[in-house]
């Protein structure tokens, strides 16, 4: 199993979401490039975030940096163009321990960050109502998706869809529930000095 698959993580510490779902593909928004119609869904999409006076460029650039504790990596991923790239390489080094078991909860917080200052996303959001959210993943060289997503097999995407369940969770509730250690966010304070 490589280094980077969550899925153990998943499997292990947030069993509700480890599982295979299929949605019928005419029934579905997808997820794939920010310019698309729906590139808003994407972590990638250029929606500031702000805590603590530091602005994030992104709900990825975030997520990325909760991996860390590490000033050098903290530092690096921050200032990185590709922030995702950037903590692929800092990773099997820096990677936080807990990072498993704090995995979803850290993408829940970055969704929610997002959908808290951008009124544009919580409109999207709402307009997708009767949809499926997936992540097509269709294009990525891998043959299976990641947990994220989901790939298009004939008539339907199949996949985790991970970041599409949250997405659809979000539109529903209204809010994503999310539990962090307590010093999750203290990477913070190491932009600020
Ligand atoms: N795996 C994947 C995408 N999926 C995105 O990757 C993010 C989390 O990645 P990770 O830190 O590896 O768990 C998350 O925002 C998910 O939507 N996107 C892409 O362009 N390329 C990829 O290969």
């Amino acid at each position: 199993m490589s280094f980077y698959s969550i899925a153990p993580f998943i499997q292990e510490y947030y069993p509700q979401y480890y599982s295979i779902e299929t949605y019928p593909a005419a029934q579905c928004i997808t997820i794939h490039k920010v310019a698309e119609e729906w590139g808003l869904f994407c972590n990638f999409a250029h929606t500031p975030i702000v805590l603590y006076g530091v602005t994030f460029k992104s709900a990825e650039q975030l997520f990325q940096l909760m991996k860390f504790k590490d000033k050098e990596a903290v530092r690096a991923v921050f200032q990185a163009r590709n922030p995702k790239m950037t903590a692929k390489k800092w990773e099997r080094t820096h990677r936080r321990p807990d990072w498993g078991c704090m995995i979803v909860d850290a993408m829940k917080f970055c969704i929610q960050q997002k959908y808290e200052q951008h009124e544009a996303f919580q409109v999207m959001l709402d307009k997708s109502e009767g949809k499926y959210i997936v992540e097509d993943q269709t294009s990525f060289p891998k043959k299976a998706p990641d947990t994220w997503g989901t790939k298009l097999c004939e008539d339907h995407y199949t996949g985790p869809n991970l970041l599409g369940r949250l997405l659809m969770e979000l539109r529903e509730y209204k809010r994503l529930d999310y539990h962090l250690p307590a010093n999750a966010l203290d990477f913070i304070q190491l932009l600020k000095k």
